[in-house]
């Protein structure tokens, strides 16, 4: 059977990265960057004053002072005025410095704030005092987001600055997403004598949107070739067809098969692990009717083993289509909480709670019974890869771990 490994690098070889296109900015965020973007201009584009005060000259002012205000700037006026010695000039927060001018006195600092004149301590100035200068923030030739980059609000709020109305970027890949079982409700419905309600396919619809992506939860489709194959056509219409259920031995698994009638490729099925060991994976190649493949992913249809395969498998494609590194690179080492031991010949991915503890990584196992236990992987916020041995995985151990939720 396939290893963990062997299976990241089918999924690797067999999904190609998006071409890019290019979108306005207001359509970037949570996308990824196709380029590296420098910067054209110094910001700020002119010595700033971050208060409202007065702008003045410290090196003219030997002691406590009055000076003559010459002339009053408000943010987006240009100074008209140059500064003699004895005067000051009234300026906003955000004007641009006027020339020979290299600080700003707050109007709080202002012993006698009158329309023309002030007075002030000397002990309320220094070079540089509220005063922002050119360049400080970001220098014209810096590269500010490096391709590869995912564009989170603060990149893209530079990009605005830089006046970067349009962005080169890698197309977010549509997801749609599939229920298979007789046995299924709605999640709204009570479930009847042998029902379960469908929790797998809101399950899957979040995983993927905690990648940065949208699904789109296509609903149930029955144990029926019928039923699955217009099911499917609809999902092969997406760049990913994330399926549950029906991928093992039961006599109605027929997902595998009723995928080859509609032209999907198998690339494996069947992986060295637990949970999650059916997992099957295909392509349905670009053709005249569609201009671009269809990766698609049939999940056992236990809940964690869909959880953790998404989490492993699904997040890495994602990531190949959008050019990113991503697992398994993304493993952690962490301190094991306590002693466990690792049943049967499979790896293991574990359901954990991993928390930061001082400088290092702790990793404890929630207490779960196996694939169909969600209760016990819902404690949990990532996992543990135990590979079998013989001897007990000892407290203190250092483990790989993965982590699925940065916030909890
Ligand atoms: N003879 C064998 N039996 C099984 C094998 C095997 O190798 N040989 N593998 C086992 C493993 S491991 C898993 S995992 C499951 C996966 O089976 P399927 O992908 O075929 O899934 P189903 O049989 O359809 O369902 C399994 C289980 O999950 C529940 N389920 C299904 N869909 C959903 C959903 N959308 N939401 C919530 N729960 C769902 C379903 O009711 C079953 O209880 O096969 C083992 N068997
Ligand atoms: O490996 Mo299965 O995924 O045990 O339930």
């Amino acid at each position: 059977m396939l290893s963990v490994s062997e299976a990241f690098q089918l999924i690797e070889q067999t999904i190609l990265p998006a071409s890019v296109c290019e979108v306005p900015l207001s359509q970037a965020a949570g996308r990824v960057s196709a380029c590296d973007v420098i910067s054209d201009s110094d910001s700020p584009p002119f010595n700033k004053a971050l208060m409202d005060g007065f702008a003045i000259r410290t090196l003219d002012i030997q002691d406590d002072v009055r000076l003559k205000v010459i002339e009053r700037i408000t943010a987006g006026e240009v100074p008209q005025c140059s500064l003699e010695p004895g005067t000051a000039i009234q300026v906003m927060t955000g004007a641009q410095l006027p020339a020979g001018t290299d600080a700003v006195i707050r109007i709080e600092d202002v012993l006698t704030p009158e329309e023309d004149e002030i007075s002030f301590t000397i002990d309320s100035i220094s070079p540089g005092r509220n005063v922002m200068s050119r360049g400080e923030s970001m220098q014209m030739g810096e590269v500010v987001v490096a391709c590869g980059e995912r564009l989170a609000f603060p990149k893209i709020a530079l990009l605005a600055e830089l006046g970067r109305s349009k962005v080169s970027i890698i197309p977010q890949p549509s997801v749609a997403v599939l229920a298979t079982g007789n046995e299924l409700v709605p999640i709204d419905q009570t479930p009847g004598p042998g029902q379960i309600r469908n929790s797998n396919e809101t399950m899957l619809v979040a995983q993927v949107e905690n990648a940065g992506v949208k699904a789109v939860p296509l609903g149930i489709a029955r144990d029926d070739r019928d039923d699955l194959r217009s099911h499917m056509k609809t999902g092969l219409q997406s760049d990913f067809l994330l399926l549950s259920g029906g991928v093992s031995a039961g006599v109605l698994d027929l997902v595998p098969s009723v995928l080859a009638e509609l032209g999907v490729q198998q690339v494996f099925h069947k992986v060295h692990m637990k949970p999650g060991k059916p997992i099957w994976f295909g392509v349905r190649p670009a053709d005249a009717e569609n201009s671009r493949p269809c990766y698609v992913f049939g999940l056992p249809g236990n809940p964690v083993s869909s959880m953790v395969c998404c989490e492993l498998f699904v997040k890495f494609a994602l990531n190949r289509i959008e050019n990113l590194p991503g697992l398994p690179a993304e493993s952690r080492k962490a301190r094991l909480r306590q002693a466990h031991l690792v049943k049967g010949d499979r790896p293991v991915y574990y359901p954990a709670r991993i928390t930061h503890n001082d400088h290092e990584l702790t990793a404890t196992p929630v207490r779960w019974v196996g694939s169909a236990d969600l209760r016990g992987a819902s404690e949990a916020n990532g996992m543990i890869l135990f590979t079998p041995r013989d001897a007990e995985y000892q407290e203190n151990e250092i483990v790989d771990v993965w982590k699925w939720i940065e916030i909890i």
